[in-house]
């Protein structure tokens, strides 16, 4: 079987992507947001706070919210940018994947007003027995140039987060335990994530930076749509463009972000 249906999770309407071979993920059109993957072993491998809302009144709290056009508080616009916070559309659906699409006529008065210029956004998922695929493209349909940072912020799932071992962003592996919020620059090469059921690779194009962030105990606790102890459950390691990129009008920009599990 290899198809795609259409699913709640929690108030919010989804898509289901599933592969012949036995893999799947969830997608959320509000945000477009990526909130469960499985490989063919059936483990999932994306976190998800049990605090999360998950009835678009704000961002989801784990998965891979969609990070554009602002990271962070860079910018005079919306934290993390608008991307994860408007309704986009399914575009295309095929065997183990989907493509979901949001344009500045999709978004709300206010935030196209916010953000006045005229764009593209795709997000390509797809799902095989041992790997997520990613692509998020970003066109520039007006007539002026815009400048955007994106980002695909993945919560992935660990056992415990003292034992995590991330390979590729600095010599020897990467430890945390706690608080942890880090931009790694030019980062080209393939990543490893060590501490859930199994080894993670991650590779990454188009994409020029990785982020890695842990909000650890007295940060978790101050978020409430996370609970205390659910920080030792995850590490985010986002595949990121944190310099703005400036797009000339009828240019495009891909990045890509794949994560394979290590048989
Ligand atoms: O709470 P938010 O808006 O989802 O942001 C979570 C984190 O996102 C990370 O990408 C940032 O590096 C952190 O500084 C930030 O705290």
């Amino acid at each position: 079987m290899s198809t795609i249906d259409m699913v709640d999770y929690g108030q919010l309407p989804a898509v289901r992507i599933r592969s012949a071979d036995g893999a799947q993920a969830i997608v959320t059109l509000y945000g477009a947001h990526l909130v469960s993957w499985q490989g063919a072993d059936g483990a999932e491998r994306l976190f998800c706070s049990a605090a999360s809302r998950l009835d678009g009144s704000r961002a989801i709290r784990g998965g891979v919210p969609v990070i554009f056009p602002q990271f962070a508080e860079r910018g005079t616009g919306m934290r993390h940018g608008f991307a994860r916070v408007a309704t986009w559309r399914v575009q295309e659906s095929g065997a183990g994947f989907a493509v979901f699409a949001l344009e500045n006529s999709d978004l709300p008065a206010a935030l196209a007003h916010a953000w006045p210029h005229a764009f593209a956004l795709t997000l390509r998922v797809e799902v095989n027995g041992a790997a997520l695929a990613l692509a998020l493209k970003v066109a520039n349909t007006g007539a002026d140039a815009f400048a955007f940072s994106a980002a695909l912020h993945t919560y992935f799932l660990v056992g415990e987060l003292a034992r995590v071992r991330i390979g590729g962003v600095q010599e020897g592996a990467l430890q945390i335990d706690d608080k942890f919020d880090h931009i790694y620059r030019g980062v080209d090469g393939a990543m490893t994530l060590a501490g859930g059921s199994a080894t993670l690779r991650l590779a990454q194009s188009g994409f020029t930076d990785a982020v890695v962030w842990n909000p650890g105990a007295l940060d978790a606790a101050a978020l409430n749509d996370m609970q205390d102890a659910e920080y030792r459950r995850f590490v985010c390691i986002e595949p990121a463009l944190i310099e703005p990129l400036t797009l000339a009008p009828g240019a495009a920009w891909r990045g890509a972000h794949t994560v394979s599990i290590e048989p």
